[in-house]
C-alpha cells in the first residue's frame, strides 16, 4: 500500500492539491508520521498552507520518523519555530544515534569539536592576510577533514546544476556564469553538525550566524568553472559584504580561486578557509573583489561557499530561496 505521502505527491502531480491537502490533514489527525513530516515541510515552504514555523516544529515533533527527527534536531540547534536549544538538539542526536547513522555521525563530529555549551567555537584559526584592499585572508584548518567529508556526503545526493532565477522568464535557468553543480543547506537541511560549522564560520568572519545565507557546496568536474564575477549584487539594500569559502578536498588539478584584478591566485588545502570583502565602504560592490573559480583540469573540486550579509535577513531562508537573488 503506498504511503499517505506518496499518494499525496501523486495527487499533487495531477494538480489536485485540495485532495492532497485533505489526505495529509487526515493522516496528521491519525498521527501518521509521514503525513506530519510532509505537512511540516509545506509549512516551512508556505506551499498549500500558510508558512508557519512553530506549527512546522510541532508537526516534526509529533512525526517521530528519522526524516522528521533530523530536521527537528536542526530546528532546535538553530532556533527555528521556537527557542534555540543546543542541548536539546544534542539529546535528540543521542536518542536517534542507534537508528540513524547520520545522527551517530553528527554526534561523533560534534563531540570532537572545541565548542561551548551553546555550540560556539572555543578557538579559531589565525588569519593570514593575503590582501588589504580588498580584505582577503586565509583561514588555515577552519574545518577538520571529517567535517569536510560530512558536507561532501550530505550534499552528494542533492547536487544539481547551479540555477539562477530569470526575472524576465520568471523561472530558474542554468547559470551562465557558474557551470558547477550546487547543493544548498537551507534550514530544513541545516542539521546540528552543519549548524555548528556555520557558527564557526560566523565567528571566524566576525559576524552573527544569522547574517549568513544558506551554506552551499559546489562541485566542479573537469572543465567546469565559475567565471569571473562579483558576489555583491548592485542595488541590494542588505549587501553580501563578505564571502567565506572552504576547500573541501584535495584530489584535483587546477580550480584555483583567482582574483582577476589582483596578482592573487589561491588554493587552500582540505579544510582551509578563504574570507574576503565584496563591498566598498558605501556598500556598493567593490570591482576589485572580482574573482573566479578557474577551470578544473582533472579530478573533482568540492568547495563550500557562504555569502554573508550586512545584517540578518527578516525571515529565515526556507529552501535556498537566496538563489533567486543571484
Ligand atoms: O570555486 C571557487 O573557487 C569560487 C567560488 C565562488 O566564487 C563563490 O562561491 O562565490
Ligand atoms: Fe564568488
Amino acid at each position: 500500500m503506498p504511503s499517505v505521502a506518496a499518494e499525496a505527491l501523486a495527487l499533487l502531480q495531477r494538480g489536485d492539491s485540495a485532495s492532497a491537502r485533505g489526505l495529509i490533514d487526515a493522516g496528521c489527525a491519525r498521527g501518521d508520521g509521514d503525513a506530519l513530516a510532509m505537512r511540516a515541510l509545506w509549512r516551512v515552504e508556505g506551499r498549500l498552507v500558510l508558512r508557519d514555523l512553530p506549527a512546522a516544529r510541532a508537526d516534526l515533533a509529533a512525526a517521530d520518523t528519522i526524516g522528521a527527527a533530523r530536521i527537528l534536531a536542526g530546528f532546535l540547534a538553530i532556533g527555528i519555530g521556537g527557542t534555540r536549544d543546543w542541548a536539546g538538539a544534542l539529546a535528540m542526536l543521542d536518542d536517534w544515534a542507534d537508528r540513524d547513522p547520520i545522527a551517530a555521525q553528527q554526534r561523533a563530529l560534534i563531540a570532537a569539536m572545541a565548542i561551548d555549551a551553546k555550540g560556539d567555537p572555543l578557538d579559531l584559526p589565525m588569519p593570514q592576510s593575503l590582501s588589504d584592499n580588498p580584505m582577503i585572508v586565509a583561514l588555515p584548518g577552519l574545518l577538520t577533514a571529517p567535517e569536510c567529508d560530512l558536507l561532501a556526503t550530505l550534499s552528494d545526493r542533492r547536487l544539481r546544476p547551479a540555477l539562477i532565477f530569470h526575472e524576465g522568464q520568471k523561472r530558474f535557468i542554468a547559470d551562465p556564469v557558474r557551470d558547477s553543480d550546487a547543493a544548498g543547506f537551507p534550514i530544513v537541511s541545516e542539521w546540528p553538525a552543519v549548524h555548528a560549522i556555520n557558527r564557526r564560520l560566523a565567528a571566524a568572519s566576525g559576524t552573527a550566524v544569522e547574517q549568513g545565507e544558506t551554506l552551499q557546496v559546489l562541485r566542479y568536474r573537469p572543465g567546469q568553472q565559475y567565471r569571473p564575477h562579483l558576489d555583491a549584487v548592485p542595488g541590494l539594500t542588505n549587501q553580501r559584504s563578505l564571502t567565506l569559502l572552504i576547500y573541501l578536498n584535495d584530489a584535483y588539478d587546477g580550480g584555483e580561486t583567482h582574483f582577476t584584478r589582483l596578482p592573487l591566485t589561491h588554493r587552500g588545502r582540505k579544510g582551509d578557509g578563504l574570507l574576503f570583502a565584496n563591498t566598498l565602504p558605501d556598500s556598493r560592490p567593490d570591482p576589485m573583489s572580482e574573482h573566479a573559480g578557474l577551470p578544473v583540469q582533472s579530478g573533482i573540486k568540492l568547495i563550500a561557499s557562504r555569502w554573508i550579509r550586512q545584517r540578518p535577513p527578516e525571515v529565515p531562508d526556507g529552501f535556498g530561496q537566496h538563489e533567486a537573488m543571484a
